[in-house]
């Protein structure tokens, strides 16, 4: 049996699939592949590990029938056509629960940089514009007993509650379709509409996967209903958030600061204007990327892979959005 690997492969998993006897052939170079060349390198193949951002959609799959499973690198699966690959019998595993705490620390991170204008700091300093005894400059805000904000108060959005709650005594408001209970028992969490959401937080954090009902999401309409003091944070995917509208929100003073792991689209290029404001905080899409985090992940996905192999029950499994 033998798996290819898009990228190359945090050890833990990686070693775990070599003892158990099976080839795994990594694509090493930086650029990625792409979506011909995956579906020719995938015909000698039996298993895909996608650990890049290549689309799997029914082309592909069509094309790479013989697959006996695509095992994710990530928990989000948007870039999956997941009815096609269930049309097809091509299973296809994420990897959830295992990086939900270094990725609500990254929401964390952009919210307290956000609050504390930290990149806008670190780049006067880069600019030898160190100025740090005028009184009334360039401040931050607290967040001492603000209102979190969370839409979709799920594995992630749950520890970021956690996080904000035992640092700031913040209180936690979410919208989801269902309810959290653990949260609301845990954190005093409490369900609200998405427009008492929008009204109430002062920051806003955004856990929800990308959907066909999430995709633009935060729009001009939808930022105009928040808090001019109000943070957005976005850890989940740039697509749920409409780019020009938050720029023009910013400008306008629609909202204060906006704090962001994941663009649309991705990369983000040097030009854009969000790099050029105090309130606003940026970074790759790095929300998972820690050693431990990483590997847990590559763990994961090798035993969904050995699952399917060895025809026993796949522990992460994805049928549906
Ligand atoms: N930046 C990064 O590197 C990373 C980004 N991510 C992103 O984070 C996302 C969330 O991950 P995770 O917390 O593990 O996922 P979960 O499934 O645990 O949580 C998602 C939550 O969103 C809620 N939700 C879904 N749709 C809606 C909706 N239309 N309106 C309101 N709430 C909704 C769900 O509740 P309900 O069903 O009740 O609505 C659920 O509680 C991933 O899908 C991925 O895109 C994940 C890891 C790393
Ligand atoms: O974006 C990362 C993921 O795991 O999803």
């Amino acid at each position: 049996m033998k798996i290819f690997a898009t990228r190359v492969i945090p050890p833990d998993g990686l070693e775990l699939l070599q003892r158990a006897g099976l080839t795994v052939t990594q694509w090493t170079e930086k650029r990625g592949l792409s979506a011909a060349e995956l579906i020719a390198h995938c015909q000698q193949y039996d298993a895909l590990l996608l650990a890049s951002d290549n689309h799997i959609d029914r082309a592909f799959l069509e094309q790479c029938r013989h697959l006996k499973i695509i095992a994710l690198l990530s928990v989000g699966y948007d870039k999956v056509d997941v009815a096609a690959a269930n049309d097809l019998r091509i299973p296809v595993t994420n990897t959830p629960g295992v990086l939900s705490a270094a990725t609500a620390d990254t929401a964390f991170l952009l919210m307290l940089s956000v609050a504390r204008k930290a990149f806008f700091h670190y780049k006067r300093i880069l600019r030898g514009d160190w100025n740090f005894s005028e009184p009334t400059a360039n401040l931050g805000i607290d967040l001492e007993g603000k209102t979190l904000g969370i839409w979709g108060l799920g594995n992630i959005g749950h520890v970021m509650a956690k996080r904000c709650v035992s640092a700031f005594g913040m209180k936690v408001i979410y919208h989801n379709r269902g309810r959290n209970e653990a949260a609301e028992k845990e954190l005093g969490a409490v369900r609200v509409s998405f427009e008492a959401l929008l009204a109430q937080s002062d920051v806003l954090s955004v856990h929800t996967a990308l959907t066909p009902e999430t995709t633009g999401m935060f729009n001009k309409a939808v930022f105009s209903q928040m808090k001019p003091s109000a943070i957005f944070i976005n850890t989940a995917r740039g697509a749920i958030h409409n780019e020009g509208d938050l720029i023009a929100a910013l400008q306008q003073g629609v909202i204060w600061g906006a704090g962001l792991d994941v663009t649309n689209p991705e990369p983000m290029q040097p030009d854009n204007p969000l790099l050029d404001m105090p309130t606003v905080a940026v970074l790759p899409h790095i929300g998972s990327a820690t050693v431990e985090t990483r590997n847990a992940m590559s763990v994961m996905a090798a035993k969904n892979i050995l699952a399917a192999f060895n025809g026993t029950p796949l522990p992460n499994q994805v049928t549906s959005l």
